[in-house]
């Protein structure tokens, strides 16, 4: 049985401000206040694991702690098949210090190309992870299929949005309405079943 959360706040423990705008959406039915790491002046700790569920993990129990609460972290990122998976746990580092998503997607289409541009398949994956300050976690998983266009199309959203068309669309991630957006995303899904697993209350 996964543990329910039965406190009125929670601390969302990402310093992604698209991040914090999609959460605030998702929240906004489920009468829980959120408290931003930003706001509580909570350190970004070094993402050094190997997978989404580890760097997810570590973020929400560092928060957790330190805030003294339950903290939410999301570790995602966008798999391109003929990659192996990359840029995977390292999207957010293919767009440096500067945080420059253009130069970042750049880099993908160079070496989906590289790579003899055949299959142009990719998945955005996010892994949520619920901590309490005894270290308890739970996570939970979604995920977005899609391709990869180019050139990059639409000002909405954030990182990598602009190159990615999910199945059966027309509009990539950054061309649809924030609501259109959160009824197909990654971050989503993976809420769905936060909801389902930790907070509903049957
Ligand atoms: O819906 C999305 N639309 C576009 N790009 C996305 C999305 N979701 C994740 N991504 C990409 C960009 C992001 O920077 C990286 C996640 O890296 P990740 O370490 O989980 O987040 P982050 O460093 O930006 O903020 P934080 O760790 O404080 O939550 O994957
Ligand atoms: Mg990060």
């Amino acid at each position: 049985m996964a543990r329910k959360f039965s406190d009125e706040k929670m601390v969302l423990a990402s310093h992604n401000k698209g991040k914090l705008a999609e959460f605030a959406h998702l929240f906004r039915p489920h009468g829980i206040e959120i408290l931003s790491a930003g706001e509580l002046g909570l350190p970004e700790p070094e993402e050094t694991g190997e997978t989404f569920e580890d760097n997810a993990i570590l973020k929400a129990v560092a928060a957790a702690k330190a805030a003294d609460m339950p903290a939410l972290a999301d570790d995602s990122g966008l798999a391109a098949a003929a990659l192996n998976g990359a840029p995977g746990v390292y999207s957010a580092r293919w767009a440096g210090p500067e945080k420059d998503f253009t130069a970042a997607m750049q880099r993908l289409e160079d070496e989906l190309i590289a790579a003899g541009n055949t299959d142009r398949s990719a998945a955005f994956v996010c892994v949520l992870a619920l901590a309490w300050p005894d270290g308890h976690v739970e996570t939970v998983r979604g995920e977005a299929k899609g391709r990869l266009i180019w050139p990059p199309r639409g000002d909405g959203g954030f990182g990598y949005d602009p190159v990615f068309m999910p199945v059966g669309r027309t509009k990539t991630f950054a061309e649809m309405k924030p609501e259109d957006k959160k009824e197909i995303s990654h971050r989503a899904e993976a809420f769905e079943r936060l909801i389902k697993t930790c907070i509903a209350s049957e």
